[in-house]
């Protein structure tokens, strides 16, 4: 496989935010990350709050330098470019959504301005083809022409992530990464903007990473799910196995909080809060929470293992059998004893 972008090893560690008694800390948001998103792929990131899913998404576009490791996009590597270099490369081949599309437009710009602004910095076509180009794109989001005047703050919010989404879209890009594209929105509007995604995903031949907290959507809309679990990636699963057939204890909880109307479980109970980002647990970080842990997952953290579907690897000691069933681990699951 041709990669589009490429991760290897990707790790991104901050400086704590707080000033308080733990101001030196470091907050360890990506840790050895490995990924690689192929053309006209949908890769659907899920995980807790805080577990580094944005973070992710930040150094996918090249906003977010890891502190090691590489990030490569159609083979080279991003952050060995001149600057310009690789905002040109990033700017016209990766489009970025972001979750509210109120902050994310300049409010002081028509829709029309706000697309022929990234036509004008890649300097692409004459002065009228920009102009069609805005008019293109405007359709293609399904937004009224007569709106190309009309400033963000006299949209609804649906229309004004139709216009994020057009802006991502004019230099033509070949991946989109969105964030949380909906959770800003009325739940009205959200399964209209999931739909617009995934059909110009599919017209325009796009790749897609897709990071959002309702793991049921990714899991619709994806054909990779990631789970992300205090930023390492534990689990990369066909989209289609991912709800019943994942190997890692802790996609399996997350799912089994979720229950689609098809395969209602009892939920898994884990057991405590995610571990601090700041002082991550020896080993394997779920390990804390895990019903399976014992000395081992606190002593090193696996690598990769595949499972006998293709295209799928989990990293965990105890992996959940394959024909297991969540509901048969739901009633065999022994109290969690401390690792
Ligand atoms: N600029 C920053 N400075 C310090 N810590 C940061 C910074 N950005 C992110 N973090 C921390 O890095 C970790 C990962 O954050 P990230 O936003 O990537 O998680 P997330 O999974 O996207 O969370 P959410 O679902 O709540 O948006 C968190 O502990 C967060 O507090």
């Amino acid at each position: 496989m041709n990669a589009l972008v490429e991760l290897a090893d990707a790790h991104v560690v901050h400086k704590a935010r707080s000033g308080g008694l733990f101001a030196r800390d470091r907050v360890y948001a990506l840790t050895g990350v490995d990924l690689a998103v192929a053309p006209g792929e949908t890769v659907g990131v899920v995980g807790e709050s805080g577990c580094g899913k944005s973070t992710l998404a930040k150094v996918l576009v090249g906003v977010q330098r890891p502190t090691r490791g590489t990030v490569s996009f159609r083979g080279r590597d991003l952050w060995t470019m001149p600057a310009a270099e690789r905002r040109r490369a990033v700017g016209a081949g990766i489009g970025m959504v972001f979750q509210d599309p109120s902050t994310a437009l300049n409010r002081r710009l028509t829709v029309r301005q706000i697309l022929r602004d990234p036509l004008d910095v890649h300097d692409r076509g004459t002065r009228g083809e920009r102009e069609e180009r805005v008019r293109e794109l405007m359709s293609l989001v399904g937004l009224p022409r007569g709106l190309a005047a009309a400033l963000p703050a006299q949209l609804s919010g649906g229309q004004r992530q139709r216009v994020a989404i057009a802006r991502a879209l004019a230099p033509a890009p070949d991946l989109i990464v969105a964030d949380e594209p909906t959770s800003a929105l009325d739940v009205s509007v959200r399964a209209q903007i999931l739909n617009l995604l995934l059909d110009l995903k599919e017209r325009l031949g796009l790749a897609l990473v897709f990071v959002s907290h309702d793991i049921r959507t990714v899991q619709r809309m994806s054909d990779r799910v990631i789970t992300m679990y205090l930023g390492r990636i534990v689990e990369d699963s066909p989209a289609a196995l991912v709800t019943g057939r994942a190997r890692h204890p802790y996609t399996r909880a997350l799912f089994s909080a979720t229950p689609g109307l098809l395969d209602p479980v009892e939920p898994i109970p884990l057991v405590g809060p995610v571990p601090s980002a700041t002082r991550p647990p020896s080993g394997c970080p779920f390990r804390t929470r895990c019903w399976k842990a014992d000395r081992v997952c606190a002593q090193e953290m696996p690598g990769f293992s595949a499972a006998s579907a293709p295209a799928h690897r989990y990293r965990c000691h105890h992996p959940v059998g394959e024909d297991e069933s969540t509901r048969d681990l739901v009633r065999r699951r022994d109290p969690m004893e401390a690792p």
